[in-house]
């Protein structure tokens, strides 16, 4: 049986007033039976962590580099993240993959390191709305996945974040129908590379849009074990809910 789990990813918002808003979380959250995961920005990794000792509530990175030190101005090792309390780290996400040139074999690559220092590996796939739109969705994401993914996963040190890129920060969000598709055919491709032993121990999370609003439909979603989160996970008043739908359907 999966654990289901509910991550937000506060992106590039966050200061030192913000870990209040942690603080209510890890309130909110103590009775949670799903993973919860706040991943903020590097610069709070610390801070968060403190805040979150002895709560239901993790706290992960948003990124890490390949190499385990070195060279690399203004970058952080796996390593590095897991000693300043973290848990999990999120890699090859859509903007990470736009904005900084991120590539399947960079993000497998990042995977291994994290993995190797201790971090869970969310691995972050999902199509354009132009790929949707010529009916390649299933053949992207599978391809994103098939190279993303390192070789020597197990079932618990990666998970598996599906998010068009279409819907994040958009309000728009997929059908049931389409994350099914899309979440069936993930599962499908995973035991199919890695065995069933293997692949139904990786938990598949849906992201893009998610809110309290429409959390219980997308869980309710077979092959869905939680959420990424993005702006709703800023404010503990609105992740809370989303945390909670996540428990109801379990
Ligand atoms: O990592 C989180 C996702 O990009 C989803 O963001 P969003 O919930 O703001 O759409």
């Amino acid at each position: 049986m999966r654990r289901k789990m509910v991550a937000g990813n506060w992106k590039m918002n966050g200061t030192a007033s913000s870990l209040t808003e942690l603080g209510n979380l890890a309130y909110s959250c103590k009775s949670a039976k799903a993973e919860v995961l706040i991943c903020p920005p590097a610069t709070l990794l610390y801070r968060a962590a403190n805040v979150c000792t002895d709560s239901k509530v993790e706290v992960g990175a948003q990124d890490c580099h390949s190499a385990t030190y070195g060279a690399h101005t203004g970058d952080l090792s796996a390593e590095m993240l897991h000693d300043a309390g973290a848990t999990a780290v999120i890699l090859g996400h859509s903007e990470r993959r736009a904005d900084h040139g991120e590539t399947d074999q960079v993000v497998r690559a990042k995977a291994k390191t994290a993995i190797t220092a201790g971090l869970t590996a969310i691995i972050c796939v999902g199509e354009t709305l132009a790929d949707r739109e010529a009916g390649k969705t299933l053949a992207v994401v599978g391809a994103q996945l098939a190279s993303s993914l390192p070789d020597d996963t197990r079932g618990t040190t990666v998970v598996v974040a599906y998010e068009p890129v279409w819907a994040i920060g958009t309000g728009k969000v997929p059908t049931v129908e389409q994350i099914a598709e899309v979440h069936n055919d993930l599962r499908a491709s995973l035991v199919k590379r890695f065995g069933g032993e293997t692949a139904n121990a990786i938990r598949l999370l849906y992201g893009g849009s998610v809110k309290a609003s429409n959390a219980k439909e997308i869980f309710a979603v077979a092959q869905v074990d939680g959420a990424l989160v993005g702006g709703a996970s800023l404010k503990a008043a609105d992740f809370a809910p989303i945390v909670a739908a996540l428990d109801a359907s379990t």
